[in-house]
Formats: structure tokens, C-alpha cells, sequence
């Protein structure tokens, strides 16, 4: 069951997966628009703990990017406030990782200079790079392909590498925006199996856009539904009912699986048409 519909106490609403008390990313009584026209997201208030990975799912256009592009200092409010490890952001956050769906591997480098590259531009030393550039090559087992150029990589590959590249620098919050929608159903769950196990490793604060229920189901550890017409808001939060450790393998084939798809299902139902009520 959903914790809140459009209730004013999501606010106090903490993940159990935490014990910290100071969130990475809060959003407070945010209205955010585009130049004149009327508010895309209103009356937004959520908050993302250490170590949580949490989905915001959502219909087409309801504000979810949006939302990854104020944690990433790209986009200020109109109102309320956004604040990253409890400072205001101000201009763009060079604490996040942003892995998006385009392929922006850069072709002329091979995977290791463009893994590597964030750390370069940070002016970290050769030395250290490699050493980094290693490990996480090993870990999202790309190890064999670390001489490849892009044009030589499978897509799954290539993903693999992007988040590599996208994490080596210790980003403080993880930003995905529906990272895997190219890919085909197999490669997708193997993606989502390699993600979630590199980034309850390292354990890594992770905020993921989809529109995909069975992907917020999966990977999540709490889901934020968004949508409800425009302008925008949260419309429900659910607590994913299953463990850390679960098993992607084996967890689809649950009862509890399926219904919490199901729940999710009616959240998004209601997001698409507010006239539903989420519970
Ligand atoms: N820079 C911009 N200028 C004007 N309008 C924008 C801008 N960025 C986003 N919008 C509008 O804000 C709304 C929300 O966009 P956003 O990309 O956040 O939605 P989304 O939920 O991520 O959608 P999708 O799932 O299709 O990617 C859309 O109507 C979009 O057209």
C-alpha cells in the first residue's frame, strides 16, 4: 500500500533501509515551470536518503527528468527549495553522476580512456586513473574490453561502460534516467542485475526515472509515483516489500512480486488520470 496519496507528511516519510539522518537530495514545496507557461511539477516535497535507490516512476512528460535536472543544479525552482547534502543547490552539482539513454561514449577513445576520463578532467593523476579505471572495469566485467572502441562493444557493453564511467568518480548521488530503454528485454534484465548488485556494493545513492513498472519493481528500493496531470505532483510512495539481497533471478516468479506490481500499476493508472484515486 502506498504510504501517502498527495499527503502533506511524505516529507517525514524515511526509508528503513537507512539509518542516516541527513538526506543527499531534498525537494521542498517545489513549483518548477518553463518560461511562462503554467508549472510542469507544483507542490513537490520528497527526499532521498544514503544508500537508497529510489524510483520515480511516471506517465510521458510528467516532470520526472525535470526532476533529475534540479539535483544536477541544471534547472532552478520557481518556489520552494532543492538542497543537496543539505546546502541549497547553487549552479550545477559536479556531486552527481547523470547516465541518460544516449550513448555518449566518446568513439575515438578506447573504454578505458573514456571510463577513465571524469577522473582526468578532474586532474587526478594517471597513476590513480588506471588504478580506479581497473576496478570498475572488473567490476561491471568489462575487463576484456578495456582496449575495445566504442564501435566495438556490444550495447550492453556499452551501458555497462557508461555506468562505469559514470560512478568512478565517487558521484555522492547517482542520477539514471530511463538508462536501458534501448535495449532489448534479456539484455535489460541482465543490466538491471548489474546494477543493482555494483550499487548495493558500493553502496551508492541511486535516483532512477522510468515508466516502466516492472523496472521500478525490480530495482527499487522505494518508488515515488509522479504524474497526476499538469501541473505534476507525487502521487503516491510505495516502500518496495522485499529485501536488499533479493534476487532478480527469482523475485518475478513471486506472489509478493506480483502484487506489488500491481499496486504500482494502480499508482501509475492514477497518475495518468487523475480522476482515479492511487488507493
Ligand atoms: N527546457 C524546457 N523548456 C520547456 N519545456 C520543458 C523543458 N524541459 C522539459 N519541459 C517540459 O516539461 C514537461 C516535463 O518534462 P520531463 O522531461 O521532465 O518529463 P518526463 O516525465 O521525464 O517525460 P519522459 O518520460 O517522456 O521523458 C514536459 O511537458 C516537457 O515538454
Amino acid at each position: 500500500m502506498p504510504k501517502y496519496v498527495d499527503g502533506a507528511t511524505r516529507a517525514d516519510t524515511k526509508s528503513s533501509t537507512n539509518v542516516a539522518t541527513e538526506p543527499i537530495f531534498e525537494v521542498r514545496d517545489l513549483a518548477i515551470g518553463f518560461d511562462e507557461r503554467e508549472d510542469v511539477l507544483h507542490n513537490v516535497t520528497m527526499q532521498v536518503e544514503p544508500g537508497e535507490f529510489v524510483v520515480l516512476l511516471g506517465p510521458s512528460g510528467c516532470g520526472k527528468t525535470t526532476i533529475l535536472n534540479l539535483a544536477a543544479g541544471l534547472l532552478s525552482p520557481r518556489s520552494g527549495y532543492v538542497r543537496f547534502d543539505g546546502a541549497e543547490i547553487n549552479g550545477v552539482n559536479t556531486n552527481v553522476g547523470y547516465m541518460t539513454q544516449d550513448d555518449t561514449l566518446l568513439p575515438w577513445m578506447p573504454v578505458h580512456a573514456n571510463v577513465g576520463l571524469p577522473l582526468r578532467m578532474r586532474g587526478v593523476s594517471k597513476s590513480e586513473t588506471k588504478e580506479k579505471v581497473e576496478y570498475y572495469l572488473s567490476l561491471l566485467d568489462l575487463s576484456e574490453a578495456g582496449s575495445l572502441f566504442p564501435s566495438q562493444l556490444s550495447g550492453g557493453m556499452r551501458r555497462r561502460a557508461l555506468l562505469a564511467r559514470s560512478m568512478i568518480y565517487d558521484p555522492r548521488l547517482l542520477l539514471m534516467d530511463e538508462p536501458f530503454a534501448a535495449l532489448d528485454a534479456q539484455l535489460r534484465h541482465q543490466m538491471h542485475v548489474e546494477l543493482r548488485r555494483t550499487v548495493k556494493r558500493l553502496q551508492q545513492t541511486v535516483v532512477f526515472v522510468t515508466h516502466d513498472i516492472a523496472e521500478a519493481a525490480k530495482l527499487a528500493d522505494r518508488v515515488l509515483i509522479v504524474g497526476g496531470g499538469r501541473p505534476g505532483h507525487l502521487v503516491a510512495e510505495f516502500q518496495v516489500p522485499y529485501g536488499e539481497d533479493r534476487d532478480l533471478e527469482t523475485i518475478t516468479y513471486t506472489d509478493e512480486y506480483a502484487r506489488f506490481e500491481r499496486e504500482l500499476n494502480e499508482g501509475l493508472r492514477s497518475a495518468r488520470d487523475p480522476r482515479i484515486p492511487a488507493a
